[in-house]
């Protein structure tokens, strides 16, 4: 849903409203026993729908909570929209209330065109296919859990580790967004890592992620367009889109399921099964090829390296005392490491990949109850909780713009018992990856502060001429649904001729074959 524009969408639906029901807007009115949440005033028909910014949503969002507290209603030519700052108050509606705010808000190309069979079943509301995707889902996730994925993520880290040994990071980002892509798409289809079914899969997300923005099509604006009988841009788009995407995933799940992948313990294989209740499901798979928000995190860890390098020396000293110079970090030494778990939840904190969540619909009225006032929330509003805002809550993080791991530290450097986040969302709709994003992240930043002192890249740029001027406010990252920084040179270091031998012999020694790295299960 990158390239949001939600000012030209709610401009052009207020006005078409306005000409075609001839109107006259009455505003979004309190109703007996709540009033509205406060906000900034808004204009007749519009709303505050010429308030709103193109880009950097987030930070907007962010700077109406600070003004108004933890709860904000915009008002966007007749839709309403409550933004949520507040940690307590998140829980208190989106989970406590789960039954009626878990519905996401309708899209009508993505609804009627993109993904009419609602496949990309986060993008839906609860259907019983919605539940049956996200209890396989839960299933798989709690085989990661067990710890079934962790040689593939080992294997797929220390491969980008040894691939930055050889660049010194000239092509970091490339080495460094190739671990969700390739952990990702092997855990769940069998790809390896060089097969070219891996980039194409990459690029049909790309594709499904522009389609699926509101401004993607004029129809999502203007609805009544789709009568014009036809082959019109947004049909002729729509439909080799699907044809492509569909022959794509076939492909995938035929090859997990029966064909050259089969040997493995896939998600498309466990989807496929159909001795279980609800049968083969392998239709559901298409979603998880999306891997752009573990990406976006490791980005942010990379840029805190080079900005604010005085924590890792922490870090490092905690790993050379546990771990010592002759081998690289693994799995079983996460509970031994918690500057690396602090760092990985600071990184989550600092700059979060998405900045406002992904918006829920509540579907009943409600009246919620918060600091002494009651507010009225009709059914139909849409609901953000904005990370951005709630993880920068100076209350809770002292100095919330810098990166510091220790806060989540206690007085003897273990882990607080408290921690807390709103970065993978709430309810039931949270981000059912955790477990799977967790463990890619763990591994990437425990071996790649074991290997390099990772610094900011001296001199002059060949292109430009000029010193990289490094930036890690808004103009820094992308202002779109998904925030990553803009790109950046770094320089990876190997801390010493030692470590740097130790990785290339550990990359020899390691098992390449996925076949061993994620059996499948016998009987
Ligand atoms: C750092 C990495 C990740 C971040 C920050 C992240 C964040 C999120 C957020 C904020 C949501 C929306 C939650 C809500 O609506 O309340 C979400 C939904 C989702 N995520 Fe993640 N995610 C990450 C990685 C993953 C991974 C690795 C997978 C799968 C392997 C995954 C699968 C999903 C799915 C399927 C949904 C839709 C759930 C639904 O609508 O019920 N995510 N994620």
């Amino acid at each position: 849903m990158d390239n949001i524009e939600l000012r030209q969408i709610a401009l052009a639906g207020g006005t078409i409203l306005l000409a075609l029901l001839g109107i006259i807007y009455i505003g979004a009115r309190p109703k007996a026993g709540g009033k509205n949440p406060p906000g900034p005033r808004g204009l007749p028909i519009l709303g505050n729908a010429l308030q709103v910014p193109n880009q950097h949503l987030g930070a907007y969002f962010r700077s109406l909570l600070e003004t108004y507290g933890g709860i904000v209603s915009l008002n966007l030519a007749g839709s309403r929209v409550i933004l949520i700052g507040d940690i307590r108050l998140a829980k208190n509606v989106l989970e406590k209330r789960a039954v009626k705010y878990s519905a996401r808000p309708k899209a009508y190309y993505i609804n009627n065109y993109i993904d009419p069979e609602e496949v990309y079943w986060g993008f839906h509301n609860q259907t019983a296919a919605f539940h049956i995707a996200r209890k396989l889902t839960t299933g798989v996730m709690s085989s990661v859990r067990a710890g079934v994925t962790e040689p593939l993520q080992h294997f797929e880290s220390l491969r980008s580790i040894q691939l930055l040994l050889n660049d010194g990071g000239k092509d970091w980002l490339r080495h460094i967004n190739g671990v969700p892509a390739s952990t990702t798409l092997a855990a769940a289809f069998g790809i390896q890592y060089d097969a070219p079914e891996l980039k194409e899969a990459i690029n049909a997300v790309e594709e499904l992620t522009k389609l699926s923005a509101p401004t993607a099509s004029i129809i999502n604006i203007f609805p009544f367009l789709d009568w014009i009988p036809g082959p019109m841009p947004w049909r002729t788009r729509a439909r080799a889109y699907r044809k492509h995407e569909n022959e794509l995933y076939e492909s995938l799940v035929r090859e997990a399921v029966s064909g050259k992948n089969s040997g493995m313990n896939t998600w498309a294989a466990e989807f496929a099964r159909d001795d279980k209740p609800e049968g083969n499901q392998s239709r559901f798979m298409n979603i998880f090829a999306a891997t752009a928000k573990t990406a976006v995190a490791l980005q942010s860890f990379i840029l805190a390296c080079v900005m604010h390098p005085e924590w890792t020396r922490k870090a490092q000293q905690q790993i050379d005392d546990i771990i010592g110079p002759d081998r690289l970090p693994s799995f079983a030494d996460r509970p031994r490491l918690p500057f690396i778990e602090a760092a990985m939840r600071e990184t989550m904190r600092w700059r979060p990949g998405v900045r406002f969540g992904l918006p829920h619909e509540s579907t009943a009225d409600d009246i919620i109850d918060y600091n002494g006032e009651q507010y009225f929330i009709p059914a139909g509003t849409t609901v953000f909780a904005v990370t951005w805002a709630i993880e920068h809550d100076p209350t809770k993080y002292a100095d919330p713009d810098s990166f510091d791991p220790e806060r989540f530290l206690d007085d003897k450097g273990q882990l607080r018992s408290n921690y807390e986040t709103s970065s993978f969302g709430f309810g039931r709709r949270i981000c059912p990856g955790i477990p799977f994003a967790e463990r890619t992240l763990w591994i990437e930043m425990a071996m790649l502060l074991w290997t390099f002192n990772i610094r900011k890249a001296e001199g002059p740029s060949s292109e430009t001429g000029l010193a990289f001027q490094y930036d890690d406010s808004d103009a820094g990252f992308t202002g779109n649904v998904t925030s990553a920084p803009r790109d950046f040179p770094a320089v990876f270091e190997p801390r010493s001729a030692r470590h740097a031998e130790v990785v290339r012999r550990e990359w020899e020694d390691c098992e390449k074959d996925l076949n061993i790295l994620l059996p499948a299960a016998k009987g």
